[in-house]
């Protein structure tokens, strides 16, 4: 209560000397000492489902008083809360503008079409959160804040003012609007602004540089500012130099790399070929799971496809969780044409289109991996006892000594891997359908962790090419317990599972909570997990720069640019470094990560519904 009446308060404080003291053109809008602007919906005041003050907006209410920040922000509560203040089209004038930067969640803020003077106050520049600064139509001169540190920032108008001095080096593939025409604007338009055009640079004599006409002439500074009249190089330009010459090499000595590996991958092929899976079973079957482009290359070579190095399998078993599939047998599945999808560090996955069931399977083959058959039938059984709607079942799988193979439906929308890191390029994955995936895989992940703890089977190898997508973008868990289990040697464990950090005293269960935990961080980044930043994995890299209080730039740039809500992205951050703590014991169970990321769908929902046009 005491916290309603402080910002009751102040926002009639605030409006007092926006209106020169004459209040609300309409008293009952709201605006006085005998309401509340939540509860009983104050003109402008937009709130969320708690009653906090999210968004102010007075736009073309004909004030001509002053906008007086402090009147808002030195109140604890509004200054953590407050994202817009709008306040497009009056007449007003500013005071004590950079107390501005106490409301620090501040998101948009558009004075457009005002009186304001003088210079934009240095305080701007500390505004993190800003995405939308619109100051167009005033009276503003003097130089600009480096605006360009705020990271996030997506709309930049200040147009007709009387702002001078050099364009900060904004990150412009970052904008959506951006505008500084009619103002005196000095100097080269920094590298990337020609994104934008003429219109938006316009009448700014001394503005030169792309997109404008007017080339920069050889001034004593050039874009970057560094002076470049001088004649031979300075030390900075050697170290560049060198940069350059280090950076060519490099890339010179990756090409020698890649085609040394490439030729190495076609001779493995060629190997592949002749290493033709054979399933000799009591039925004899001959069988390949090689793709049609090498089996026209074995026949072209002469070499069977029927043939098998590895000679016949005896004793060998096949198992299908039923019998048929779709009225396909396992023989006519082995049979089939088969396009390899990928191979990873656990085997090979294989794309079989079988026409005359019309169906396409994903078929997995296993290697190294030294478990009886007889176990292995029991794994399969018991994972097939175990039914999640977002967990990919096995319909079938096979085992002899030498193969193992899974049969899974094949899924045509890829993975969340795929889908982040751009081999489904015209796919968009927004952020709310991040905080889905998140959520709904970690419920599933639960329930698996619950059937199976008993058992000690974990899925032993998550990662985002495991969690594959329906065309609705749900998740579907993939190759769940295919690899260790808890009750195996720990040794395996570390060495099958890539995101298993080291002390994992708990064995697979916690290992999958960091593999999760490295899925958010994807998500969450846009980074791959195995690109070095700076020589660090993914979760040290990220851990590094939250320390550092730099969380917002961790986050995907199309995030930030869909206007995705820091804080919430800042929440499931936190749950992701939980996850992917060093010490095992220190990670959260899948079921505490699972609630504390509904909590926060749950937050944007709340949100979904309260937003909308003010
Ligand atoms: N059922 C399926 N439907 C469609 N694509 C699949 C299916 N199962 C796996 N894939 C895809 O096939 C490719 C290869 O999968 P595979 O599991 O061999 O690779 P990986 O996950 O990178 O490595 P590994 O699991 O061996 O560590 C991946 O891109 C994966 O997303």
């Amino acid at each position: 209560q005491v916290d309603q009446d402080d910002v009751r308060n102040a926002l009639v404080k605030y409006l007092g000397k926006l209106s020169n003291g004459n209040g609300i053109p309409d008293p009952t809008q709201g605006w006085n000492l005998t309401s509340y602007p939540c509860k009983d919906n104050w003109v402008g005041v937009k709130c969320d489902a708690h009653f906090t003050v999210k968004r102010i907006n007075l736009d073309h209410f004909k004030f001509s008083g002053i906008f007086d920040p402090s009147t808002l922000c030195s109140v604890q509560s509004l200054a953590a809360s407050l994202t817009i203040i709008s306040l497009n089209e009056n007449t007003l004038r500013g005071e004590n503008i950079d107390e501005l930067a106490n409301c620090n969640q501040i998101t948009g803020f558009h004075i457009g079409g005002n009186q304001f003077s003088g210079s934009l106050p240095e305080a701007f520049a500390r505004l993190n959160n800003l995405k939308r600064l619109d100051i167009s139509r005033n009276s503003f001169s003097g130089v600009l804040p480096d605006l360009a540190r705020i990271s996030g920032l997506t709309e930049f108008s200040a147009q007709e003012n009387q702002l001078s001095g050099p364009i900060p080096k904004f990150d412009f593939p970052n904008f959506n609007t951006f505008n500084v025409s009619v103002n005196k604007f000095s100097g080269p338009i920094p590298r990337g602004g020609d994104l934008f055009n003429v219109s938006c640079y316009s009448d700014n004599p001394d503005l030169c540089g792309a997109p404008l006409t007017n080339r920069c002439k050889s001034l004593p500074y050039n874009s970057s500012g560094d002076d470049t009249s001088r004649k031979g190089l300075s030390n900075d330009q050697i170290l560049m130099y060198s940069g350059y010459f280090l950076v060519g090499l490099v890339v010179v000595l990756l090409i020698i790399f890649r085609v040394c590996k490439n030729k190495k991958a076609k001779e493995e092929r060629y190997d592949t070929v002749n290493k033709v899976v054979a399933i000799n079973d009591d039925s004899s079957i001959n069988a390949s799971f090689v793709s049609s482009e090498y089996k026209s290359v074995v026949n072209k070579s002469g070499v069977s496809v029927a043939s098998a190095e590895s000679g016949p399998v005896s004793a060998s078993l096949v198992v299908l969780t039923s019998p048929e599939v779709n009225g396909l047998k396992f023989e006519e599945l082995l049979k089939a044409p088969a396009e390899l999808l990928g191979r990873g560090k656990h085997g090979s996955v294989y794309k079989v289109i079988c026409q005359d069931q019309g169906m396409t399977l994903a078929v997995k083959r296993i290697k190294d991996w030294g478990i009886s058959s007889s176990d292995f039938k029991q794994r399969m059984q018991r994972l097939d006892q175990v039914k999640h709607p977002n967990v990919l079942p096995a319909v079938a799988f096979y085992c002899s000594k030498q193969e193992k193979l899974l049969v899974y439906e094949y899924q045509p929308n890829g993975s969340v891997f795929k889908l982040l890191h751009g081999t489904q390029l015209n796919q968009v994955f927004d952020w709310g359908s991040r905080l889905g995936v998140a959520a709904t895989t970690a419920e599933a992940l639960a329930f698996m962790h619950e059937e199976l703890h008993e058992d000690g089977i974990a899925h032993g190898n998550l990662k985002s090419s495991n969690i594959l997508l329906n065309k609705n973008l749900e998740p579907y868990i993939s190759e769940y317990g295919l690899m260790a289990t808890e009750n195996q040697d720990l040794s395996l464990v570390s060495s099958v599972n890539s995101y298993q950090a080291t002390g994992a005293s708990d064995g697979t269960f916690k290992g999958d909570i960091y593999g999760f935990g490295v899925i958010l961080l994807e998500m969450l980044t846009g980074k791959i997990s195995t690109v070095q930043n700076n020589g660090m994995d993914l979760a040290t890299w990220v851990v590094s720069v939250v320390r550092e209080e730099w969380t917002v730039e961790v986050f995907d740039r199309t995030l930030v640019r869909e206007g995705a809500s820091e804080e919430r992205m800042v929440g499931l951050l936190q749950i992701a470094i939980k996850c992917v703590n060093r010490s095992a014991e220190a990670r959260p169970s899948i079921n505490q990560v699972a609630l504390m990321i509904n909590t926060i769908r749950e937050e944007e929902e709340r949100s979904m519904d309260t937003s909308g046009p003010l």
